[in-house]
């Protein structure tokens, strides 16, 4: 019987996560531009379906296509690989931006400060998703982080007077790396005085509720690419205050034990 192609074995499917990450736009992309999953299928799920799923496969060395992105735990848990992507659907390197209302800065200078001069790296990011990854609540895990990271947290306050229990809303997405940097920022405006709500939305509705003003920012913003529908369709009611992470990535992966090297191998 000859074996069974990596398509058969994994039933043309593709697992997903939330509906309206740019990455599912990307993805319902590819499978148009590549001629070879046209009889694909791209499973709508969630981050934590899709990483659930990815651990059982990896314990019975069953391939899986997954849609993946660095930062993310799965890379230091897991022996994976991005597959290449000839096409180019899923661009290069991914900035992730910092966005907040307009007003902002009028309204709350010492949060507009700390949003602004947030910046860190992939390591930093991945240090508190694998905290969290690991069972740590991500308040707690975000809290230990500014604790050993206390100078970088540092360079981000600078400048922002303290201030008096004054209320702040971020939104956010619940993508494991939204998670940590949310919980983290939230944390440090905490520690200057700030009374901090993180809302969990789908990505479309969290750009929309900091355009609309219902939220004072988010530092989910995946570009040039992923979310590029959601900068064109929101971005001139928004206030962009730049990368707060660099050398981000999105694309199809799957456990190196899978025998393919491209999307068009699959
Ligand atoms: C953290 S996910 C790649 C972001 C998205 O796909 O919208």
């Amino acid at each position: 019987k000859s074996k069974d192609s990596i398509a058969e074995q994994v039933n043309y499917k593709i697992i997903g996560i939330e509906p309206g990450a740019g990455i599912m736009k990307a993805t319902a992309k590819a499978l148009e531009d590549y001629d070879n999953l046209a009889d694909w299928k791209l499973v709508e799920s969630s981050s934590a379906a899709m990483a659930s799923e990815l651990q059982k496969a990896y314990e019975k060395k069953e391939p899986i296509i997954i849609t993946g992105w660095t930062p993310h735990w799965k890379f230091a848990k897991f022996d994976l690989k991005y597959l290449e992507d000839p096409k180019g659907i899923y661009g290069e390197e991914e900035t992730i931006e910092t966005f907040v209302r307009q007003g902002l800065k009028d309204d709350e200078p010492s949060a507009y400060t700390v949003l602004d001069q947030f910046y860190w790296t992939p390591d930093d990011m991945a240090a508190v998703m694998v905290e969290i990854q690991e069972g740590a609540d991500p308040a707690e895990a975000a809290s230990k982080w500014i604790e050993e990271n206390s100078d970088k947290v540092a360079e981000w306050t600078k400048g922002a007077d303290e201030v008096d229990g004054e209320k702040i809303k971020l939104t956010y997405v619940a993508w494991d790396s939204e998670i940590a940097s949310t919980n983290v920022v939230g944390k440090v405006l905490e520690s200057i005085g700030y009374k901090v709500e993180l809302i969990q939305l789908e990505a479309g509705p969290m750009f929309a509720a900091v355009a609309q003003g219902d939220a004072d920012g988010m530092v989910a913003g995946w570009l040039p690419l992923t979310h590029a529908d959601y900068l064109d369709e929101y971005g001139d009611k928004l206030e962009g205050l730049g990368a707060n992470l660099e050398g981000a990535k999105t694309g199809l992966v799957v456990p190196a034990y899978v025998e393919a090297d491209s999307i068009e191998d699959l």
